[in-house]
């Protein structure tokens, strides 16, 4: 009998949050997993480039997991653009995770599937609110180990800016520096700090501000992001509470009270920026098998 696994969407650093930092957000990718047949076969509507067999993404991490699981029929509908900062192939590793789960009756629970998935994404701030929901704050330590904790994201609305162009991580990743020197560290970790203990306490006008203060990726991707500065300028315009890179970008996302929304909505219509703009909210559910 079938089944299915639905996977949110997530939006990762939140300014100086780098690696750490994630929020599940309301998009979906869902697989339909039918019947066991001689060879894997994924159906999907997300272009050439996404193979249709073994070679997905979706399928290769089930069998990183359980080898020995059977061939079977996948249906996969995503709502989740491709290499645009929002946690699309987090939101497949978990896909396919869970699909393993299930099918070789695995039993994981969080802390096995949160290890699990770092191991295979590298880093947690995307997989972790991708099974948990809501806001998590993650670590990967040297010694391996993921630690991450959840906490409640403040109900307010989230405006994606999504460009019409791709940008890969692994591109976003190859801009930063190597070092970053012990002073701007220290900088770069205690507003980073600050930013969960606001975001913990409900802060919002605290936690905006530091968002907006990352010292540790924006400055080093903004070539790849000119549009980053300009939605921040008209996020300031309008009343918003902060405006970030989402993950490796190229999407930005502004935090605002509804009632400055429209004023965003407007401003960003009437400029010359080229792309979609989309208003989200805070999933708190993680993945879900039914
Ligand atoms: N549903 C999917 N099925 C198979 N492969 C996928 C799927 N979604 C994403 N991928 C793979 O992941 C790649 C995108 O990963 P990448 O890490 O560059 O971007 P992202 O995860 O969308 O962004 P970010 O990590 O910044 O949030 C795609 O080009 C594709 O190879
Ligand atoms: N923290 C990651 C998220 C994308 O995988 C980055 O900004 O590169």
């Amino acid at each position: 009998m079938g089944f299915k696994i639905i996977v949110p969407a997530t939006s990762a650093n939140l300014g100086p949050g780098f690696d750490s930092i994630g929020i599940a957000v309301s998009k979906y990718l869902t697989v339909e997993v039918g019947e066991a047949q001689s060879v894997w076969q994924v159906d999907h509507q997300l272009g050439d480039d996404v193979p249709n067999d073994d070679r997905n993404l979706i399928v290769k991490t089930a069998l990183q997991i359980a080898p020995n699981i059977k061939p079977h029929y996948l249906k996969v509908i995503s709502e989740i653009p491709l290499a645009r900062g929002l946690g699309s192939s987090s939101s497949a590793i978990i896909a396919g995770l869970e699909l393993a789960n299930r099918l070789a009756n695995l039993n994981l629970d969080n802390r096995e599937k949160l290890q699990l998935a770092t191991k295979i994404e590298g880093h947690p701030d995307n997989v972790a609110p991708a099974i948990l929901g809501d806001l998590t704050i993650s670590t990967y330590t040297p010694d391996q180990r993921v630690f991450s904790l959840k906490g409640h994201f403040p109900e307010v609305a989230l405006m994606a800016f999504i460009p019409t162009t791709e940008l890969l991580t692994s591109a976003s990743r190859a801009v930063l520096p190597e070092k970053l020197a012990f002073k701007k560290s220290v900088e770069a970790s205690s507003i980073g700090n600050t930013l969960v203990a606001a975001l913990f306490a409900g802060d919002l006008e605290q936690a905006g501000y530091l968002m907006e203060l990352d010292q540790f990726h924006e400055r080093y991707r903004a070539k790849l992001v000119p549009h980053l500065a300009a939605l921040r300028n008209l996020g300031h315009q309008a009343g918003a509470i902060a405006t970030y890179l989402s993950g490796a970008g190229p999407t930005t996302m502004t935090v605002i009270d509804s009632n400055h929304r429209q004023r965003f909505v407007d401003l960003v219509a009437n400029s010359d920026l080229n792309g979609e703009l989309l208003q989200l909210k805070v999933e708190r559910q993680g993945v879900t098998v039914c």
